[in-house]
């Protein structure tokens, strides 16, 4: 019997749905697990939004060090709060099977309507809140900071009259009764990486367990549109706090990806989007070559912009 594998996930109800989830297919796989709890900064900075935070890694920086120590074996994340690069000593083994992408309106109210002069939504997203200000124009946004439960604490307090969340997590909590609109992944294209979960570990582990672990867990088609997805992100080198979005999708029978990216000014006034495809073989070039152009459209100078906005309020 091989030995215990020591699962490290951040202590959220998702987190320990997706930690749990991660288990129950290495149980399956003959492998005995054990998961251990590690908070993150992400977790109890909670007074600000994450691009004020600074720091890269909120929610995944102590995990890492987990790794490193030998503490845990691996680590669970969403997929979308891992930085697009990671520190040389570690990898990225497996992404397992995406959920449904999209973002989605959840409120108490039965009969939300999104086109409601000042509509309150809670986000503490720069991609959504700019999506938001381009898209739904009549509404305004409100920081929502959190996990999920505490989120919908504050949206039955009446805090806002919605929140905008990604559908995986309100799915694996099961509040799916509370989503009343699903947004158009065509528009409200999603961040890198989202639905997915990933699961990182050291390169010094052992060859035949990270065979044993990427065999059990990886999920091939989400894998490829994530090495596009973050291959895009590195080329803008972004972390979780610009707004840039990308979701590539697998056609599988023509073996191409195809990889929508792009990135949108904080107010919204600016949408620069492309679309490409390639062989699956390419996802790496397919993700760097929508980044180059996005950022010679325009995307430069909106990296440029924010980078001088937050200096000055940091200032
Ligand atoms: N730190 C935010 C975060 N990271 C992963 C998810 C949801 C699950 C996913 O997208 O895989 C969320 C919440 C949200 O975006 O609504």
């Amino acid at each position: 019997m091989s030995r215990t594998i020591r699962i490290g996930t951040r202590g959220s109800k998702l987190a320990l749905w997706q930690a749990h989830h991660v288990a129950d297919c290495l149980q399956q796989a003959g492998l005995a697990t054990e998961i251990v709890i590690i908070t993150t900064k992400g977790d109890v900075v909670l007074d600000r939004s994450l691009d004020k935070i600074g720091a890269k890694g909120v929610f995944t920086e102590e995990l890492e060090v987990g790794l490193r120590t030998g503490h845990i074996d691996i680590a669970v994340h969403s997929a979308k709060d891992v930085q697009s690069s990671i520190p040389e000593d570690l990898e990225l083994l497996a992404f397992m099977e995406r959920e449904q992408v999209n973002d989605v309106v959840v409120s108490f109210h039965a009969d939300l309507d999104l086109q409601r002069p000042g509509l309150v939504l809670g986000t503490s997203s720069t991609r959504r809140k700019a999506m938001l200000k381009r898209f739904l124009p009549n509404a305004t946004t409100a920081e929502a900071r959190g996990n999920l439960q505490t989120r919908l604490r504050k949206l039955e307090e009446g805090q806002y009259d919605a929140l905008v969340l990604a559908y995986a997590g309100v799915h694996r909590m099961n509040y799916d009764g509370l989503i009343r609109h699903v947004l158009p992944e065509t528009r409200f294209v999603p961040a890198t990486g989202q639905g997915s979960v990933a699961i990182e570990c050291a390169r010094s582990l052992e060859p035949t367990l990270k065979a044993e672990l990427h065999h059990a867990l990886d999920h091939p088609a989400t894998h490829l549109c994530l090495a596009a997805e973050r291959a895009f992100l590195r080329t803008m080198e972004g972390g979780c706090s610009i707004p840039s979005f990308a979701l590539a999708t697998l056609d599988a029978a023509a073996g191409t990806v195809h990889l929508h990216g792009g990135l949108i000014s904080l107010d919204g006034e600016q949408f620069i989007e492309e679309m490409q495809h390639a062989e699956a073989s390419q996802v790496e070039a397919l993700g760097i070559r929508v980044a180059e152009s996005v950022l010679a459209r325009g995307g430069q100078q909106i990296l440029e912009t924010i980078r001088l906005q937050r200096n000055e309020s940091a200032a």
